[in-house]
Parts: C-alpha cells; structure tokens; sequence
C-alpha cells in the first residue's frame, strides 16, 4: 500500500531522516517508536505531504507520492493527526469533523460524521466548542475524528495517547483498535509506551537518529541491544 525507498530529509546539516525504506499493507498495523527527535513526526510529514524529502522515493498504491500536495494525499486515503492537536477555533466539534470531510475526502456525509462521533464517544460533544470545552481525551478523540473524517484507508496517528492516565489510554486504544477494524484501516501509530504499542501493532519500527535501526514483531524488537541502547545507553534493561 505505503512504500518508501531510500527517503531522506535534511534540515540545513540536521540530517533528520536517513535512507528510510519500508512498506506498508493493506490493514496492517505498525507501531512507530523512537527516542526524542529520532525522525518520527518528520516521517509522517513526509508522507502526508507536509515537507519535501531531499532523496528517495515514496509511492501510495503504486502512485508515486512526489510533488503531490496535501490535500491531494487525503483524497488517495492517506489521513494523518498531527501531535499538538489543533481544532479550528469558533467551532463546534462537529463542524470540525464536516470542514475535515470537505478537505480530505470532498464530501458531506453527515451519517459518517454521526459514525465517528459515535465511535470516538464524541456524540455528547457534538454541539460543544471544540476549543473551550473537551477534556484532553476529548481533544485527542477529535483530532483522530478530523483524520477520520478524510476518509483514510490509511491513518498516521502522531502520539495521539500521550499525557493520558491509564485507564483512559486504556480506553482510548480499545476505541483506537474498533476504529481500526470498522473502516479496516492500515495504521501507523507513533507511541512512547511499549505495552500500548505491542496491543495495537503485531509490527514495530523504530527510528534513531533518522535511521530505521529495527522492523519486526514487538517482542524481538524490544529485546534488541541497539533499541535499548538507543533509549537508555544500555544493552540490558
Ligand atoms: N522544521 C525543522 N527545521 C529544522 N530541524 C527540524 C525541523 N523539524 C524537525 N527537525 C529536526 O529533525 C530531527 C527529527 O525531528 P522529529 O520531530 O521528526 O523527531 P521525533 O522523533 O518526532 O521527536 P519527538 O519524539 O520529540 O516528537 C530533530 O533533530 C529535529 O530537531
């Protein structure tokens, strides 16, 4: 579905994404870990058409990604969260999830839109301004709603859990996995927390430093000596 080949990104001399080539199924799930500014938003930028790579290749269903703006990435299904959530101010939530709609996938579908609000447990919320008045895991619901609302087959989730306790992250990843299986998404999530990752993904890449320095199933990938080394200067934990 997703395929990168020998991307890179350079900011001035911050070399922030190295030769970074993988691919993504159709309705996998893969989790994306990495210590801090080991290149993680700057992949998901990448591939939603936010910045430019300076090298490589990168193709969505076999049409090559390159020159395509934004928006057009949303109308092929690639529908992303960003990690500093931002509704449009003014609005309420659900006028937040339509002018989404209209961007990423061009329509009006308000059943869709009463789905998603449903899913997300958002429906109390809908009339609510969606600056003023959610909770955090409110504010984290809609800003999966709004990538929801493009009508993705593919959906980058940028540290969509952080700051939660755990019973809500708890929560909030078991609407994350319905989600998932009701649009039957592939998904690429962006998490700190190891046990969160290994329930949602059956893979995981981990970045540092720009490099992809492992790609397998959660539990090798979490016993390998250089993505311990990479978070704790260990080999052992
Ligand atoms: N617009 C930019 N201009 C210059 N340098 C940047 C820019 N964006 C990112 N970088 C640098 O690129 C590297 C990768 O940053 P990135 O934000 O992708 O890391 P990350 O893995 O998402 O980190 P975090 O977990 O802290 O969000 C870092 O060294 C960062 O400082």
């Amino acid at each position: 579905m997703l395929t990168l080949d020998g991307v890179q990104v350079n900011f001035g001399g911050v070399q922030a994404l190295k030769n970074a080539s993988f691919a993504v199924a159709e309705g996998e799930s893969v989790g994306l870990v990495g210590p801090n500014g080991a290149g993680k938003t700057t992949l998901f930028n990448v591939i939603s058409g936010v910045i430019r790579p300076t090298g490589g290749r990168l193709t969505f269903r076999g049409q090559s990604l390159l020159g395509l703006p934004d928006w057009k990435r949303a109308r092929l299904g690639i529908g992303r969260s960003f990690q500093i959530p931002r509704p449009l101010g003014h609005c309420t939530v659900r006028e937040n999830l339509i002018v989404a709609q209209r961007f990423g996938a061009g329509i009006n579908d308000p059943k869709r839109i009463d789905e998603i609000l449903d899913l997300l447990g958002l429906r109390d919320k809908a009339d609510a301004d969606a600056t003023g008045a959610l909770a955090l895991t409110e504010h984290k619901a809609l800003e999966v709603g709004k990538a929801l609302a493009t009508n993705p087959s593919l959906l980058l989730l940028d540290e969509v859990l952080a700051g939660l306790e755990t019973n809500s992250k708890r929560a909030f990843m078991e609407r994350l996995g319905a989600v998932r299986d009701r649009y039957r998404l592939a998904l690429v999530i962006i998490e700190h927390d190891l046990p969160t990752i290994a329930a949602l993904c059956p893979r995981v890449l981990v970045l540092n430093f720009g490099q992809i320095i492992a790609d397998g199933a959660p539990d090798a990938v979490f016993r390998n000596p250089e993505v311990i080394r990479s978070y704790t200067g260990e080999t052992t934990l």
